[in-house]
């Protein structure tokens, strides 16, 4: 197909892709899950503490509770508490209570004398010298009754868990996974344990993407198929009967325009309407994106580094959106190059692998990679982080700022 030949719409730069699929997106309905499935996910309520917290005043240390007034210097241990227990008595002066560290206090107006300042004699104990902290961790000092502890829409964290199981909240409603199937198709892939026969090549694209799902806590179905239609079209069929929603349908691969690259023509049989079809930026260009009702379906150019930059642009923000993330977009950011950056202008925009890193400074500091085409792999093998180019840019400097998306936290 020529290009001139293509509906205006079909044509678009990359903001406006992410743009568009952010639109298609909007977040998922909230479900209620166990605490040891919540991690990762994004919270779609707001979590109050029901109570105190703590609930009752408990000791900090391991060590005797006495009366905060008592001038004494000996004391008669009356009682021994452990974490746990609750009996709750007045001490007079000269009594003590043994009281071991998240005990609760049996009255009011006490002291805890931590062990360390204490001679232990039996049922009775001396001080050594008297404390100036009353080592209590008084009822609510860390949160009153009906306070906002997480606040609606944080990344649910490890410690966050903790917290939530403290409350007791223990099905916390957060934003449902979208299901998503990915369809490899090629006549030329063998699974990676086979070796290839003449003109065939290994499947990278399948591990690729199953993996960049389970960086997202995104378990997939996968398919790897020959380049044939029909075949194709007979594992959509449920999804094109309704009989399952698919809310992300990827198929790598045929997403150009040659005789055996179907599934622009393979969706819209499906039901799905094509909303883009090319992309002005490399690699990525021949990006489907098209949708049906709910479901979004991305047709992802077959090309190893065009499908790693699609994963990472295009697909992130499908699945940030749906998750409701404030800013679906990508955060692209600004780092200085360390070495010469050979880019030959180009009309469109161009996305680049590179590394990152952070300078003593704070400063990012971006490493480009060596690609040829986007056939190429070997630049994935360090790869953290996609450079990207504006159009007609050309041979860039050492130290020149550079807009880059970093696709981990941790350089
Ligand atoms: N006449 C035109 N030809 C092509 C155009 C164009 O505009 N006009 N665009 C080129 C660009 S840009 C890209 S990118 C590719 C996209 O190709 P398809 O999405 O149709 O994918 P295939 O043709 O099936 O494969 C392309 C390439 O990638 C290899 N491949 C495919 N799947 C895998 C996989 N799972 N693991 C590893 N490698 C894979 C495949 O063997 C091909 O070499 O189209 C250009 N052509
Ligand atoms: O998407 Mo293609 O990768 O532009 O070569």
């Amino acid at each position: 197909m020529q290009e001139s030949a293509q509906p205006p719409h079909t044509d678009w730069d990359a903001d406006a892709v992410c743009r568009q699929i952010a639109a298609l997106c909007p977040p998922l309905e909230p479900e209620a899950v166990p605490l040891h499935q919540a991690l990762g996910r994004r919270l779609r309520q707001s979590i109050t503490a029901p109570e105190d917290l703590p609930p009752f005043d408990r000791s900090a240390m391991d060590g005797f509770a006495i009366r905060r007034d008592d001038p004494a210097s000996r004391w008669v241990v009356v009682d021994r508490l452990r974490a746990g227990d609750w009996r709750p008595r007045t001490l007079q002066p000269g009594q003590a209570v043994a009281i071991a560290t998240g005990a609760a206090l049996p009255c009011a107006g006490l002291q805890v004398i931590p062990r360390e300042f204490v001679h232990d004699l039996g049922n009775i104990i001396e001080i050594r010298e008297r404390p100036p902290l009353d080592y209590i961790r008084r009822r609510g000092e860390d949160a009153r009754a009906g306070d906002e502890l997480v606040p609606h829409g944080v990344i649910l964290q490890p410690g966050t868990l903790a917290l939530l199981a403290s409350l007791g909240h223990t099905r916390p409603q957060v934003t449902r996974r979208p299901t998503v199937w990915h369809l490899t198709t090629g006549s030329e892939l063998v699974d990676p344990a086979e070796t290839p026969g003449p003109g065939q090549i290994r499947d990278s694209n399948s591990i690729l993407v199953q993996t960049f799902c389970a960086n997202r806590g995104l378990q997939i179905r996968q398919w790897r198929l020959p380049e044939e239609e029909p075949v194709v079209a007979r594992i959509l069929e449920p999804a094109r009967r309704g009989d399952v929603l698919v809310d992300l349908l990827l198929i790598s691969g045929g997403a150009s325009v040659g005789p055996h690259d179907f599934t622009r023509n393979l969706l819209e049989q499906c039901g799905y309407e094509v909303v883009i079809a090319r992309v002005r930026a490399r690699p990525g260009r021949p990006l489907i994106v098209a949708r049906r009702g709910r479901s979004l379906a991305i047709g992802l150019p077959g090309n190893p580094l065009a499908h790693w930059v699609c994963l990472h642009i295009y697909v992130d923000c499908a699945l940030r959106a749906w998750e409701g993330a404030p800013s679906p977009t990508p955060p692209w950011k600004t780092g200085l190059l360390t070495r010469t950056l050979d880019a030959a202008p180009d009309r469109f925009e161009t996305f680049w692998p590179a590394r990152w890193c952070l300078n003593p400074e704070g400063r990012a500091l971006l490493e480009p990679l060596p690609w040829r085409s986007s056939g190429d792999l070997t630049a994935l093998a360090t790869a953290n982080a996609i450079l990207r180019l504006p159009p007609q840019t050309g041979p860039l400097t050492p130290s020149a700022p550079v807009s880059f998306l970093p696709l981990n936290l941790q350089p």
